[in-house]
């Protein structure tokens, strides 16, 4: 399986289940689109986020529906929601088999949560999608999967790389502001890969961002003098 990062602004996503899971992947996915969760009840959490939301029908807005389809119903609710994602995330089998084989018909994208890598023969088909652990620093994310190995260990391990990457997002901006400038500069391509490189590197830079971006910009400053100086 390879990564990749997906752009959810304006787009809608279908949850089926509204339960403990249903209910953190539709957080996770409102923070960009419009998430409509079908389930018959739904978790506390659901409620706050549909409350504590934006306006229906916006980008980070969360709509519940109260319905329990039954496996033949499914596809109607695919086909009226229009959506790039569905979560099959209810505790019926059935239910989250034919919100799967109604996702893959329909050309959109789907995420199953009650099957491992392990009990999938012949693989999963580019569609269908798992779910990785992520880190943000904005604009930095990481994501991590065990290939559906061990859930468990995919969130102990994003913990740790949330120590790992603080001030990540600091020293993107930093990093990317530099090297515009250096290009703008006519800086040689080779001496602003150089720099950009040191920078990014830089245990002085990375502490002096820690107590303020002019600090780290300062620190950088130095960095990059001393690469076209040589
Ligand atoms: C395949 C996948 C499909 C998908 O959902 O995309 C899937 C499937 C299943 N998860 C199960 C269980 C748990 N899942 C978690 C947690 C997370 N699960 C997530 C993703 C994925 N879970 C995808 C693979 C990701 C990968 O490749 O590693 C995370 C990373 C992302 C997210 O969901 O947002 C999120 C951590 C978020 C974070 O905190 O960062 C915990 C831990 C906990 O809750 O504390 C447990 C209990 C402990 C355990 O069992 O490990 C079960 C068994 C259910 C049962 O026993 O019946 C199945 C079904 C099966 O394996 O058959
Ligand atoms: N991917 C993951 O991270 C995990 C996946 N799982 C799997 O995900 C599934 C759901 O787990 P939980 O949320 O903990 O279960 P849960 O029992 O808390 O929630 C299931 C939800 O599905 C709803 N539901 C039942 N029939 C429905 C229908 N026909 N249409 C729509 N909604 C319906 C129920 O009302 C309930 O709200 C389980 O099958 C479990 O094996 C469990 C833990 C983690």
């Amino acid at each position: 399986m390879i990564p990749l990062y997906h752009d959810f602004d304006g787009e809608a996503v279908l949850v089926f289940g509204g339960g403990a899971v249903g209910s953190r992947k539709a957080s996770r996915f409102a923070d960009e689109a419009r998430v409509v969760v079908v389930s018959p009840a739904f978790d506390d959490r659901l409620g706050d986020l549909a409350e504590g939301g934006a306006a229906e029908g916006d980008a980070g807005s969360v709509e519940l529906v109260r319905a329990a389809p039954d496996p033949d119903a499914v596809r109607g609710w695919i086909d009226r929601v229009d959506p790039a994602l569905v979560v099959a995330a209810t505790d019926d089998a059935a239910v989250n088999a034919a919100a799967e084989a109604g996702a893959l018909d329909a050309g959109v994208l789907v995420n199953r949560t009650d099957v491992s890598a392990a009990d999938r023969s012949g693989g999963r088909g580019a569609r269908s999608v798992v779910v990785p652990a992520t880190v943000e620093d904005d604009p930095v994310r990481v994501a991590l999967s065990t290939g559906g190995a061990s859930p468990a260990l995919a969130k102990a391990l994003r913990e740790r790389i949330e120590a790992e990457i603080d001030g990540a997002g600091a020293m993107a901006e930093l990093s990317g502001t530099l090297r515009a400038e250096l290009k703008d500069r006519g800086v040689a391509p080779e001496k602003r890969r150089e720099a950009i490189r040191r920078v990014v590197r830089s245990e002085g830079v990375w502490k002096g961002l820690q107590k303020g971006d002019s600090y780290g910009r300062q620190e950088a400053d130095s960095v990059i003098e001393e690469v076209l100086t040589r």
